[in-house]
């Protein structure tokens, strides 16, 4: 579905990606590990097209994106949940929900029923200001904003980062559904093991700008393995 080929990605003189393989396979959760600063979110940036690549190449259902903007790469089935959210803090949850909307044609804009059987929470609060929510609250509605963007496939940056567990649940039942009910191919950016354990259908892990294991999810128990994620 995805194919990200030998990609190298700088930051003026520094490189971030340094020959980065990984395929992203159909229907599929695929994580993506490393600790702090290895180049998670640059291989994120690249593959939604805010950070052009320097060398390699990013496919996308058959077609090379080459240098296509972010807004032709959301068009053609590209989400993202950014790190941080980047909710809109002055509009309201619906208005957020909306901004998903720009990249749809006109018949399509509106926000399908299963974000909120999804995020429940959503629909109550349809009218308060994004910045008014909790972080989890926040997080859901993020999901649900690259939902209604009808994504192909959609990546995840850091999703439980400064969650409550409770939330952090509700989030793995979310790509879970989203796998198995909806057919989404997922690819998840994550420090949190467990959750990963628990969700990926196969794991990558990078150090330093390149891909130093990929595996079944299974082989996080690999104390070999672990050695690439401890600090
Ligand atoms: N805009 C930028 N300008 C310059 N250097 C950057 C920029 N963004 C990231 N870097 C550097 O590129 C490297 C990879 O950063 P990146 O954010 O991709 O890592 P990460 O694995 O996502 O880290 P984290 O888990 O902290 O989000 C780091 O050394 C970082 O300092």
């Amino acid at each position: 579905m995805l194919t990200v080929a030998n990609a190298t990605l700088h930051y003026g003189a520094a490189a971030a990606l340094r020959g980065v393989n990984m395929e992203v396979a159909q229907g599929r959760i695929t994580c993506l590990l490393g600790r702090n600063g290895v180049g998670k979110t640059s291989t994120i940036r690249a593959i939604v097209g805010q950070h052009a690549l320097s060398g390699g190449a990013i496919s996308f259902d058959g077609a090379e994106l080459g240098r296509r903007s972010s807004h032709d790469r959301a068009r053609a089935g590209i989400g993202l949940v950014p790190q941080g959210r980047e909710i809109f803090p002055l509009l309201t949850v619906k208005e957020n929900l909306q901004t998903g909307y720009a990249c749809l044609p006109r018949a399509q804009r509106s926000i399908p029923d299963y974000v909120f059987e999804l995020f429940p929470i959503l629909k109550t609060m349809l009218h308060r200001r994004g910045g008014d929510l909790s972080g989890g609250q926040q997080q859901q509605l993020a999901i649900g904003r690259a939902l209604v963007m009808r994504p192909k496939l959609i990546a995840f940056d850091e999703p439980t980062e400064g969650i409550q567990p409770s939330i952090i649940k509700d989030i793995g039942r979310a790509i879970q559904f989203l796998r198995d009910e909806h057919g989404l191919t997922i690819l998840l950016v994550e420090q949190y093991l467990d959750f990963c354990r628990e969700l990926a259908d196969h794991i990558y892990i990078m150090d330093r700008g390149e891909i130093v294991h990929s595996g079944a999810a299974e082989t996080l128990d690999d104390p070999e393995v672990r050695k690439h994620l401890t600090v």
